[in-house]
């Protein structure tokens, strides 16, 4: 059971204490046992899967599909062909039965194909982090959202989702999100006050399942959970999409309804050439639609699907989720990645090194969140510390066991803050009950600062924390050696001076400022102005090793990485040298402030030249601009957020990545990709594996094609020479595409990325997929192959000096010649195997054994190709004979033929673009 079934108490209408009581709890939250017995009582905080199609559905689709229809209606045409045929050809028949067995084989393909996809779906669904925070027990702890139950208390910021229907019972600039519930998507206000008697939707102190908190904080009890929410009635309405087709998936399905448009064409015309020479016309007619059915390329798209979902595999292996398909293939056309440092580019384990009060640095001992370090003992860096540490909602927690290390919940920052804090002795929630919050008014990137108001002994003391900049505008005096003075112009340029020095270093600098207050609950902008400094606060972040790689790896890729941060411009330059972002003596960077003087032109221009670019001090306004320019230009932008203000960003950009670990759940729902590590290195990791997707569509395209050319020039030239018999029969070319072919178009689509897929530029933006590059390749090794294939027949046909019309079905050297045909194709499809894995390097450089399953799959198709041959049952389907030694001699010689003359191809590519081979093509 999920959610409870029966009405809750009307929730709105009380006041927040009543509220608690009549859901039997507390503002200390339920108690663990409370929890757990609730948790059985009313079952997990999930929505039912009612949504999810049937088994049935799926596999229905598959039979009912416009080839799946032409080909069902072939095959009763051949079944009717052979009730009327007299004699009666065995022939026939197999072919009616093969063409149904085609129909069988490619819903069985399609099927396991969706099937598979839709649980990797689930299974990725479930992987991407949906938490919360909760009270229990007066102890904040983040729990799985599918733990929460009624009577929770659920502490709320923006940024967040909320878990379940609530009623808020504290709330700080409370604003929500309800799109998903009613369609109205500016942010509402919430308050904790009881409302009048109304529908429960519109009631302005409850929050609900699938709505996200935009603004602001504050704590709310939970009322309803699971089925028994607003958002559970809703969805139990609402059938689930089915998911959509991808640009290339839509490419390669227009182009298969083409192809198979040309083979009823080219049907027709076989049909019509051959009627005059006399052949009974029931045989021509189940010749040409044998000829019609063995050139539609059925399996094509379900190929496509099997190597998509390859990808997206491959990705979340190295912790990419990818939330929507298309991210794969745009993940392979990025030309520019703008990035987040904190987090992204760094660990985000801040470490406070200096602190800054009455004109004197002072060190601070330690690494990482452990408290075991010093600070200095002056009063004025206790003081300083004091208020920062009240000015925060993170909290540190101690490692559980000695294999474990500290821990900051929330924002990482304020952990930074608690911890230097600790190192002088002071804990949060001491000077907490010593002076109680009155009020806060949340961080927002806009403001760059955050203030909490506390009730002390003499009134009320608002501490304010932020960007120096921020700060600085908003103070008029200074704490200097326990006095109060004015905040002079010298004073200010030593404090500029002084953060300057600490953010050329690298590290992110806070300021930390106090006023005392008299009176009621002041308003922000009182709370927020005449400010007193205490000091700077710097802390440390280091970069994370394995990014300096992958941001080397972007460069060689033609891909642009611009950081993006709301950080100090002298702080950014300095992680982004660290980590490569930055190489040369000039970069370009651009504040948020001068972003907002440009107008598009001129950000266009500025994108243009080709500088290491760093934006900063910008917020998420700032990013969708860029991002939006970028777009402007051409250019595939990934960008990466976390904040709840990145959604349209992130929704925006060809490929929004939002962080699985750090992230806020507005930013994961709105991003394409979500990153479980946070780490840019993922990213690069994902582009990698998103353009060797590309590639091996293309490469299993090109092996697939080529061997229709290899099969219908046989034809059409026997048809032309007045040959009354056809080069290879129907029933062996379903043997081809159904047999020999198909496992090693799978293992073409599996392939591992090459080993300079990040040493090419990105693929331009809109290149058709069916290129005349790759036109032209398909010709190339296909005609190749049909004229060996052809030169082959005749000259076995034509050594025999038995003349054309004598020829029929049984003649032995027919028989022969046809089977040559069929191994011929497959031998030369074997090597054409190995040649298209790269189009511009050789076999030798990327390897034999590099894909040991392409290998197998081609050795069972050269072994199903010998028992067609050799196995009497199968001659007798196929109207085979064997080969002997000799025979396989000369295929295999002219097997290679299309290889070597691609390797020939390649090696003057290679010499035209830069010389002999060795390097990257
Ligand atoms: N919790 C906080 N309270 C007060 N000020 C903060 C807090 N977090 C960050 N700041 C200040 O606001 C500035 C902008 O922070 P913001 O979080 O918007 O940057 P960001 O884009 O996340 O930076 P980055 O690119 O480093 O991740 C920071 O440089 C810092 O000075």
């Amino acid at each position: 059971m999920t959610g409870r079934p029966g009405p809750h108490p009307p929730v709105a209408e009380l006041p927040a204490d009543a509220v608690c009581s009549a859901l039997g709890t507390s503002w200390r939250g339920l108690s663990k046992a409370q929890a757990r017995d609730r948790l059985t009582a009313y079952g997990p905080n999930e929505l039912p899967r009612t949504g999810r199609r049937n088994v049935w559905q799926p596999l229905r689709a598959q039979f009912t599909d416009l080839f799946a229809v032409m080909l069902i209606v072939a095959s009763g045409i051949t079944f009717l062909a052979y009730a009327l045929e007299e004699p009666r050809d065995t022939g026939t028949l197999t072919l009616a039965v093969a063409i149904l067995g085609v129909v069988v084989l490619n819903a069985a393909i399609g099927f396991a194909q969706e099937y598979s996809a839709e649980r990797t779906a689930q299974a990725l669904e479930a992987m991407v982090p949906r938490a919360c925070r909760v009270l229990r027990d007066g102890e904040l702890l983040e729990l799985p959202a599918r733990d929460v139950v009624p009577g929770d208390v659920v502490v709320l910021e923006a940024g967040d989702a909320v878990p379940a229907d609530c009623r808020v019972v504290e709330a700080h600039e409370l604003a929500v999100n309800n799109a998903p519930l009613t369609g109205e998507s500016d942010p509402v206000g919430r308050t904790a006050d009881p409302v009048a008697a109304g529908p429960l939707l519109q009631a302005r102190n409850c929050v609900f399942m699938g709505t996200d908190v935009v603004a602001g904080s504050g704590q709310a009890v939970v009322f309803a959970t699971g089925a028994a929410t607003e958002f559970g009635r809703l969805y139990r309405l609402t059938a689930a999409a089915p998911p959509q087709k991808t640009p290339l998936q839509l490419q390669v399905a227009s182009m298969a309804r083409r192809v198979a448009g040309a083979a009823l064409a080219i049907g027709a015309l076989l049909f019509a050439v051959r009627l005059p020479t006399g052949e009974p016309v029931v045989d021509l007619f189940v010749f040409a639609l044998g000829v019609m059915v063995a050139l539609v390329p059925e399996g094509l798209p379900a190929t496509l699907s099997v190597s998509l979902s390859i990808g997206v595999r491959r990705m979340a292996r190295r912790h990419a989720l990818i939330k929507q398909l298309l991210a794969v293939e745009a993940l392979g056309s990025v030309t520019v990645v703008c990035t987040d440092k904190t987090g992204t580019l760094t660990q985000a384990e801040m470490t406070v090194t200096e602190v800054w009060a009455a004109d004197r640095s002072h060190r601070v001992t330690g690494v990482g969140y452990d408290p075991s370090g010093e600070v200095a003992d002056a009063a004025e860096v206790r003081e300083l510390l004091r208020v920062a540490c009240l000015c925060c909602n993170a909290r540190l927690l101690p490692p559980t066991n000695p294999r474990e290390r500290w821990r900051v919940l929330g924002d990482t920052t304020e952990g930074a803050l608690l911890v230097v804090a600790a190192k002088a002795g002071l804990d949060r929630e001491a000077e907490e009950a010593a002076a109680p919050r009155v009020t806060e008014f949340p961080f927002d990137s806009d403001r760059k600062l955050m203030t909490t108001v506390h009730r002390t002994g003499a009134g009320l003391q608002a501490c304010v924390k932020g960007a120096p900049g921020a700060v600085l505008e908003r103070c008029t005096d200074v704490a200097l050696d326990g006095r109060r003075e004015p905040l002079t112009r010298t004073q200010r340029a030593a404090v500029v001076a002084a953060s300057d020095e600490m953010a050329s270093r690298g590290l992110r600098v806070l300021a930390v400022a106090r006023r005392e207050l008299n009176g009621p609950r002041p308003a922000q902008e009182e709370a927020e102005s005449a400010l007193t400094l205490l000091g700077l606060i710097g802390m440390h972040d280091p970069p994370r090793p394995e990014v300096t790689d992958a941001v080397a790896a972007c460069r060689r890729a033609g891909i642009r990485v611009v950081m993006v941060t709301g950080d100090h411009p002298l702080t950014a330059e300095a992680v982004a040298r660290r980590v490569g972002v930055v190489r040369g003596p000039d970069p370009v960077v651009v504040t948020g402030e001068k972003l907002d003087a440009m107008d598009d032109e001129a950000l266009g221009e500025l994108l243009t030249e080709p500088s290491e670019l760093l934006l900063c001090r910008v917020s998420p306004e700032h990013k969708m601009r860029v991002v939006t320019a970028f777009q402007r230009r051409g250019e595939v932008v990934a960008v990466t957020g976390d904040g709840a203000n990145d959604a349209p960003a992130l929704k925006h950009a060809d490929i929004g990545v939002a962080m699985g670990a750090s992230g806020t759940d507005v930013a994961r729902e709105a991003a394409a990709v979500v990153l479980l590590d946070d780490s840019f290195a993922s990213i690069a990791a994902a582009v990698r594996l998103g353009r060797a997707v590309y590639q091996n569509i293309r490469k299993f395209l090109v092996y697939l094609f080529s061997h229709n050319v290899g099969e219908l020039v046989p034809v059409l030239a026997a048809t032309f020479a007045g040959f009354p018999l056809v080069p290879i029969n129907a029933v062996q070319i379903l043997a081809i595409d159904l047999g020999s072919d198909v496992l090693p178009a799978l293992a073409l689509g599996a392939e591992p990325p090459e080993s300079d897929v990040m040493d090419r530029p990105p693929r331009p933006r809109g290149e058709r997929l069916f290129s005349a590059g790759l036109v032209g390749r398909i010709l190339f090794l296909g005609g190749i192959q049909a004229i060996c294939v052809s030169a082959l027949f005749f000259w076995h046909i034509g050594s025999s000096g038995i003349p054309f019309d004598d020829f029929t079905r049984h003649t032995r050297v027919y028989q022969e010649a046809i089977t040559m045909v069929q191994a011929g194709i497959v031998l030369s499809q074997f090597f054409n195997a190995l040649t298209v894995r790269s189009d511009h390097l050789s076999i030798r450089t990327v390897g034999l054994a590099t894909n040991p399953a392409l290998l197998a799959a081609g050795g069972f198709g050269i072994a199903l190709m010998a028992a067609i041959s050799y196995a009497p049952p199968l001659q007798a389907v196929f109207n085979t004979a064997p080969l002997d030694a000799a025979d396989w001699a000369v295929l295999a010689a002219l097997g290679t033929v299309p290889l070597l003359a691609d390797e020939a191809r390649k090696a003057w590519l290679r010499h035209r673009s830069r010389g002999p081979e060795g390097g990257p093509g």
